[in-house]
């Protein structure tokens, strides 16, 4: 059976797995970390580490999650020079993800020269978003030059879950929600399969409060900071590593600022009640978009694994027809139903699993 081996790179890190498809079975699968470090200098580096790794490796197709796909890439797309150079050109707005997964393609292309390598983009599945809500208000000539405009992130995860939770279910559901509670945090709303809005923008930079970035922010804020004197370099490093959870506790990691929160940490206890207030706002707004909601769906490591998240995103819904079941939301694992019967809006956790959806997208590329 053919195998097709994904690489995720990370900023400072590379995931890979190695997957028999069309079964779908996987058979090798790990992570490189403190890329950047004496022994591990650079994705190359890592990539060699796989190889030694997982010996006889000799996948027919490299799938590579690529965070920016920018106005050009609309769906997964076989790289050549033109696309690899395209991808270099989006670096500046995705320049913690783009760059690492350049190099890694580069490195793949190296050590399997004859494979085709596809790149699947995050920003894709975002690509059915409508005029009205890509669209900034802003002066549309300088919009257009510079490419100022929605396109959204997570997208390979996004069209995961919704495909697993219509499966889940027995049927497509008309209007769901998926919250993609990671790391970087997204939410997207999904009409019949397509994503018809989503929190994350230009940049990964926007929407829910995340690990280290704070999301929704006046961009009179950005220029205040400048005016007083702070270099654009200090700006980008606050906003993208010093925010979110991070800024107003001192934890990036959810379950760090949930500790706190339970040693009586205020400024623990605020952030939880910020990041809370953030969802529900988001809840409301596309439940609006969508003229109500059949399905709200829970993934990626905040979403899968913390029943306090997912209680106070959705506290005091009720009216809005979302009701979790405390036993379900505390119990169970897989793909589940967490609302109580009878709910209006069916509630869902469902795991993400972005290398196995890159693995699938890669499938039309296998010559056997
Ligand atoms: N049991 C848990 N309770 C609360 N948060 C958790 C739990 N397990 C994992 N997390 C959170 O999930 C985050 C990582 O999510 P994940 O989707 O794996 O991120 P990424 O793929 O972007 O690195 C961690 O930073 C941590 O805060
Ligand atoms: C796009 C993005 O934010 O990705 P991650 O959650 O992996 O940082
Ligand atoms: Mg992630």
């Amino acid at each position: 059976m053919p195998e097709v081996l994904v690489l995720n790179s990370g900023s400072s890190s590379l995931k890979y797995r190695l997957i028999a498809m069309p079964s779908e079975q996987v058979l090798a699968s790990g992570l490189v970390e403190r890329i950047g470090s004496d022994e591990v200098p650079d994705h190359a580096a890592a990539l060699d580490q796989v190889l030694r790794e997982v010996p006889d490796l000799a996948p027919e197709a490299v799938g590579h999650r690529i965070v920016h796909g920018g106005e050009r890439f609309r769906a997964p797309t076989l790289v050549d020079d033109d696309v690899l150079a395209g991808i270099d050109e989006l670096a500046e707005l995705a320049p913690l993800h783009n760059p690492p997964a350049a190099v890694g393609i580069r490195a793949a292309r190296t050590a399997f020269p004859d494979v085709p390598q596809v790149a699947v983009f995050d920003t894709a599945f975002h690509a059915t978003i409508p005029d009205e809500a890509s669209t900034y208000a802003i002066d549309a000539s300088v919009a257009e030059r510079f490419g100022v405009r929605r396109y959204g992130f997570h997208g390979t995860s996004h069209e995961y879950v919704s495909e697993v939770a219509a499966a889940f279910l027995g049927s497509p559901a008309a209007r769901l929600i998926v919250l993609h509670l990671g790391n970087g945090a997204s939410a997207c709303a999904v009409r019949d399969g397509r994503s018809v809005a989503t929190s994350m923008g230009l940049t990964p930079m926007e929407g829910l409060v995340m690990g280290t970035r704070g999301g929704d922010l006046d961009p009179g804020a950005v220029l205040h900071l400048l005016r007083q004197g702070m270099s654009l370099d200090e700006v980008d490093t606050l906003l993208n590593k010093r925010s979110g959870l991070l800024g107003l506790t001192g934890h990036a990691d959810m379950r760090d600022v949930q500790t706190a929160a339970a040693d009586g940490d205020a400024a623990a206890g605020l952030a939880l009640d910020v990041y809370a207030h953030r969802v529900q706002q988001y809840i409301g707004g596309y439940l609006a978009l969508l003229g109500g909601l059949d399905v709200l769906v829970f993934t990626a490591g905040v979403g899968e694994n913390s029943a306090e998240v997912r209680a106070s995103a959705v506290e005091g819904l009720e009216h809005l027809g979302i009701a979790l079941d405390p036993a379900r939301n505390t119990s169970g694992s897989g793909p589940r139903v967490i609302s109580r019967d009878g709910s209006p809006v069916t509630v869902l956790v469902v795991p993400t699993d972005e290398e196995l959806q890159i693995a699938r997208h890669c499938l039309p590329h296998l010559s056997s």
